[in-house]
């Protein structure tokens, strides 16, 4: 109830509501057949098969998990085994110094004042495949600084770290949800739907 409708069935996934672009993701994830609730306080992720954590602004994000008290349910939520999805700024709330969720340490705007936005063609391992490569928005992206053995690299600018794996938590510095592919989407509900049948 309150779901978005979708084809009865679809892999039941959330989407972190509390502030940035998680309306693009939603409409993403619903064109590729989900049912996409959002998520705004600890309730929401009952009943939750995975969740995207978008892009926007870190520290107004941080705000709105302390305030709602969000932070232990979403640790709750991966510790489970969930799939989650982060862009951007959702790669930030999933590293070491926020939900501590990843094994990673992302740097805030790191490739600097010069270039705050810029786009980028990139194969993602496990993902873009031998397909084309992936258009890839960065929007004053963090990149990965350091990152903990069981982390996999999947993608890198100029040697700087843009797109990891961690079990069921991919992670990404850019924004996949605006190019209109909606490779990345789908590879985050084929790991919901495999835990489905697993
Ligand atoms: N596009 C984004 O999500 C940018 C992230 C933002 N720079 C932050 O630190 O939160």
């Amino acid at each position: 109830m309150g779901d978005a409708s979708a084809p009865d069935g679809g892999p039941l996934v959330g989407v972190l509501a509390l502030q940035g672009d998680y309306g693009a993701h939603a409409r993403m994830l619903t064109a590729l057949g989900a049912r996409v609730r959002e998520v705004r306080v600890p309730a929401d992720l009952d009943g939750l098969e995975g969740l995207v954590i978008p892009g926007g602004e870190s520290t107004t994000m941080t705000l709105g998990v302390a305030r709602e008290g969000l932070a232990e349910p979403l640790q709750a939520f991966a510790a489970a085994g969930a799939p989650l999805l982060g862009t951007c700024a959702g790669l930030i709330m999933l590293d070491r110094t926020h939900l501590g969720i990843l094994d990673v340490t992302a740097e805030r705007n790191a490739f600097g004042r010069q270039i705050r936005s810029f786009e980028e063609d990139l194969q993602l391992d496990g993902i873009t495949g031998a397909g084309a490569p992936m258009r890839a928005v960065f929007i004053r992206a963090p990149w990965v600084a350091e990152h903990g053995p069981d982390v996999e690299v999947l993608a890198a600018v100029d040697g700087h770290i843009v797109a990891v794996r961690q079990g069921e938590v991919l992670a990404v510095s850019f924004h996949p949800e605006i190019t209109g592919d909606d490779r990345l989407h789908a590879a985050f509900l084929a790991r919901v739907r495999a835990r489905r049948g697993a």
